[in-house]
């Protein structure tokens, strides 16, 4: 696999606010990763040093093997979707649309106009009075028109229902089968997504706790269920994301590490729901932080 983007030892300090936190990751090419997180995780953060908006306060971005930052070369290779982008007052839906045709190489005009159709778009209208939804399907549809190597959604689609939600992965989807390239979506829209994606990046204040192949993730957590006991011991063998029990039984969330059957110690099983994971992960990590912090409020003492 080539990559793509690559950080190294990543860190992004605002003031005494550490947005990321020495992280270290890999876009892989023709591949669609999600990035998942809670709120204020880091997620635009990450977004934005990817795509030279800022510049990293330590370690190293690389986009298509050089800086990102006011490097054009590497730019123009680059969409980046995010919600509430200002166009001028006067521009309409044709306008922000003839200006992307101009800004990527890659852009497919049919592709926007059938686009344009699908999500019933009035090209006249200026854009500043089009409803939120409306205002999100136009930066979706210059997200998926540009066919840009490295594309960008950073929670592309406030406001939109449902209908308009389920147009963009499935166009997604069939113009990704046809023209692979490199796609990295944030969205707290787990449940929705979780077909999509072929790579979970899960950042939680700052950090990576969850960087792996969505094939591996299906097949490894599982939410195990039965005796008390007997998911205790289980658990004792493996990494427990998330437990509870009721009288004498419980459930856990686990991640099997080998190739173990839960069935054949007499647990019952199922696959741990993505978003059931996430949830799981980041309350793990929470929890972990709260110590943490609480052990240095104690040295600070
Ligand atoms: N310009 C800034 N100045 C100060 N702090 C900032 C700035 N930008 C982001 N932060 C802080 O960095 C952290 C990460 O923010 P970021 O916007 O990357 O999170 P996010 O994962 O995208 O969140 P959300 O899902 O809510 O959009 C937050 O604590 C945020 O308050």
């Amino acid at each position: 696999m080539t990559a793509v983007a690559r950080l190294e030892g990543v860190t992004m300090r605002f003031r005494d606010q550490v947005a990321l936190d020495d992280v270290s990751a890999v876009l892989e090419q023709d591949t669609i990763t999600g990035l998942l997180g809670r709120n204020g995780a880091g997620k635009t953060t990450l977004m934005q040093l990817l795509t030279g908006h800022r510049v990293p306060t330590g370690g190293r971005v690389e986009v298509f093997g050089d800086r990102p930052f006011e490097n054009d070369a590497v730019l123009s290779q680059l969409a980046f979707i995010k919600e509430g982008q200002r166009y001028p007052d006067h521009f309409r839906v044709r306008d922000a649309l003839a200006a992307a045709a101009m800004l990527f190489p890659h852009w497919d005009d049919d592709l926007a106009h059938s686009l344009l159709r699908d999500f019933d778009l009035p090209e006249r209208r200026t854009i500043k009075k089009l409803s939120r939804g409306m205002n999100s399907a136009v930066g979706i549809i210059i997200g998926l028109a540009s066919r840009a190597p490295l594309t960008l959604f950073d929670e592309p689609y406030l406001g939109l229902d449902a209908v308009a939600r389920q147009l963009f992965y499935d166009r997604l989807l069939a113009d990704y089968a046809e023209h692979p390239r490199t796609i990295l979506l944030s969205t707290h829209l787990i449940e929705e997504i979780a077909d999509l994606l072929e790579h979970v990046l899960l950042i939680d204040h700052g950090r990576i706790v969850l960087d792996d192949d969505a094939e591996t993730l299906r097949a490894s957590a599982v939410t195990v269920s039965g005796a008390r006991e007997r998911v205790d011991a289980f658990g004792a063998r493996h990494d427990v994301l998330h437990r509870e029990s009721l009288a004498g039984s419980a459930r856990a969330v686990v991640r099997l590490t080998h190739d173990d059957d839960p069935g054949a110690e007499g647990l019952t099983w199922e696959a741990t729901p993505l978003q059931q994971l996430v949830v799981s992960m980041s309350r793990r990590n929470a929890a972990t932080h709260a110590d943490a912090r609480t052990d240095l409020e104690e040295i600070a003492r």
